[in-house]
């Protein structure tokens, strides 16, 4: 089973105006919430694909029982952590054509009890095959929370993958991740390396030196420009080869590491396949706000571009 770790979900409330102007009212329309956060939007797509999995976080107040009984009525099971406070509202704002404002919030604080609950959750799990750990930290996480998270789930012989911004990133990949999913920003904050959009001699360069530091597979998303996946042996970059009508880019990477997965996760030889359905599954979620329905994926699959990269060195 594919498990999904969020430690700060959020309610995502996406809403859409023409233009937005300070010191007056604003009237928007088109509001939409929904139960969120990456490991959620992850194991939503997974579901969707058919994919057995189930989602792990801490959740607080009434937002956070809106998000674990969303996700329950949508059919994918919950195991909880509920903590004090209230879990975030993330607020998505359309403004116009290209034009988005993202005001994603802090979140509802943990503590070291809500810590020790989950890492028991997780000790307890007897069908774990692999942990994906989503999205930012609540406030008050301690130090080395991912650290323990991460030892449990090695003590069970699982594998972990890694969608986070934090600068932790550095130190975790030496823990071996299965897979980490870094945009090419992430990975000039995090790791210095510079990759100028589909340019193969500097995404090699950035894979070595990835996996030297520890990463088993690296699927590098570069957002409308394409992405790049490397096992360590070889290196693919897909493109789409159509234009999208973009209304919403939130959910779109998770959206796309989940389709990755759902196709890789059962053989890791199919990696054009995983690809295809990847950059389809991303290409139509920017077109709705939120995950949308992944009504044309099977339409866009087909236009994409994979093609291997061949070794200059
Ligand atoms: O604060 P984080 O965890 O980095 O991001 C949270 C978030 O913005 O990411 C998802 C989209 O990727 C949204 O559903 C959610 O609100």
């Amino acid at each position: 089973m594919i498990y999904t770790l969020t430690a700060n979900p959020a309610i995502d409330y996406n809403i859409a105006c023409d233009g937005l102007e300070p010191n007056c009212v604003t009237r928007t329309r088109n509001a939409v919430y929904t139960p969120n956060g990456k490991g959620l939007n992850v194991s939503f797509t997974l579901d969707h694909y058919g994919v057995p999995t189930t989602i792990l976080g801490f959740f607080a107040g009434f937002s956070g029982r809106f998000i674990v009984e969303g996700a329950e009525a949508l059919g994918v099971p919950v195991k909880p952590v509920w903590t004090e406070g209230i879990t975030r509202v993330n607020v998505f704002l359309n403004a116009g054509p290209g034009t988005e404002y993202n005001m994603v919030n802090a979140g509802a604080a943990v503590n070291a009890d809500n810590e020790q609950e989950l890492f028991e959750l997780i000790e307890s799990l007897d069908d774990l095959d692999c942990l994906v750990i989503s999205g930012s930290l609540p406030p008050q996480t301690s130090e080395h929370f991912l650290q323990e998270v991460i030892k449990r789930v090695k003590a069970k012989g699982a594998e972990f993958v890694l969608d986070i911004s934090s600068p932790q990133l550095k130190e975790l990949v030496a823990l071996e991740p299965l897979l980490i999913k870094p945009n090419d920003d992430e990975l000039a904050d995090i790791f210095g390396i510079t990759v100028s959009g589909e340019d193969d001699e500097s995404v090699q360069a950035a894979m070595t030196e990835l996996h030297e530091r520890g990463v088993k597979n690296v699927l590098l998303t570069l957002g409308g420009a394409g992405a790049y996946f490397s096992n360590g042996e070889r290196l693919w970059f897909a493109r789409r080869t159509f234009e999208v009508n973009v209304v919403s880019t939130v959910c779109a990477g998770d959206s796309s590491l989940a389709a990755f997965l759902s196709v890789w996760s059962h053989d890791q030889s199919q990696v054009e396949e995983a690809l295809k359905l990847s950059m389809a599954t991303g290409a139509n979620v920017v077109e709705c706000p939120g995950l949308g329905d992944f009504a044309k994926v099977d339409e866009y699959r087909d236009k994409i571009l994979v093609r291997e990269v061949v070794a200059t060195k």
